[in-house]
């Protein structure tokens, strides 16, 4: 698997970012930056290099990078936040992809999609249908993806922000979940509920590493009993904002184009 990871540094306006489902409580710029570099930090001790996105100070949110695009082989798709106030934020996600030799395709008006709300394993991809995300683009995520023999579903979200706010899965596919903001387990042939909310968001690392969030002591447990090695990170001025550690990342994992450039 290649290592290679889009981020992008939280802006000067992070505090302002946006809360749905939380009461807003104060974010610490200058802290949420320090636990920023710290989940870079822990990706660069993981083997992974990090390519970072061109700033979006307007934007509180921009560094929730993932919400930007949908990658997969050669091909990003660079999404249409449901919140206007993220609009802005893809023109530079899809400067550095475009750059890296994918094939750029877009998520076109009126409809809307976030990154975030797209959880993809082995060929199949789960699309969240909340507030954010419309039916009309997941059919266009479904017509970028097909040739690329994915399958698409849409799944209904009504508790949460984004699909990963409520579900991720571990390198052998298992979909992990915290059961009172998951609308439908019974999507999933092999689902198993966490006993923490952040326990629910992994970003799979490699075949045995997940990266989760210190905040669920538990459910790390769990998973190193299932032999899983985890690279645990504080991010916890990110949670306030509804954020989890898949947001801050984008995995570029997949086949490289014709016109890949490692840098
Ligand atoms: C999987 N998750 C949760 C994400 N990919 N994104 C979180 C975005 C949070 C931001 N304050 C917002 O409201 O947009």
């Amino acid at each position: 698997m290649r290592k290679l990871a889009l981020v992008r540094r939280p802006g000067p306006r992070v505090a302002e970012g946006l809360v749905t489902h939380l009461e807003r409580s104060p974010v610490d710029p200058d802290l949420a930056l320090r636990q920023w570099q710290g989940y870079v930090d822990a990706l660069h001790a993981e083997g992974w290099r990090t390519i970072e996105v061109p700033p979006a100070d307007d934007c509180p949110d921009a560094v929730f990078v993932e919400d930007t695009v949908v990658v997969y082989g050669d091909v990003a798709v660079i999404s249409r936040p449901g919140a206007d106030e993220r609009k802005p934020e893809t023109a530079g996600t899809e400067q550095e992809l475009r750059g890296l030799g994918y094939r750029i395709e877009h998520i076109e008006a009126p409809e809307t999609l976030d990154g975030g709300d797209v959880l993809k394993h082995d060929g199949t991809v789960w699309v969240g249908l909340g507030g954010r995300t419309t039916p009309g683009a997941v059919d266009q995520l479904r017509t970028h993806l097909a040739p690329l023999g994915a399958v698409v579903v849409g799944v209904p979200l009504a508790k949460v922000l984004h699909l990963k706010s409520a579900v991720t899965a571990l390198p052998d596919g298992t979909v992990i979940g915290w059961d009172p903001v998951v609308d439908d387990a019974s999507v999933w042939e092999r689902y198993e509920s966490v006993p923490e909310e952040p326990g629910c968001h992994v970003v799979v690392l490699d075949e045995s590493t997940v990266l989760m969030s210190s905040a669920a002591p538990r459910t790390r447990a769990r998973f190193e009993e299932r032999g899983l090695r985890v690279v645990a990170v504080d991010i916890g001025e990110l949670e306030k904002l509804e954020g989890c550690v898949t947001c801050l990342s984008v995995r570029l994992r997949g086949a490289p184009g014709p016109t890949w450039d490692p840098r």
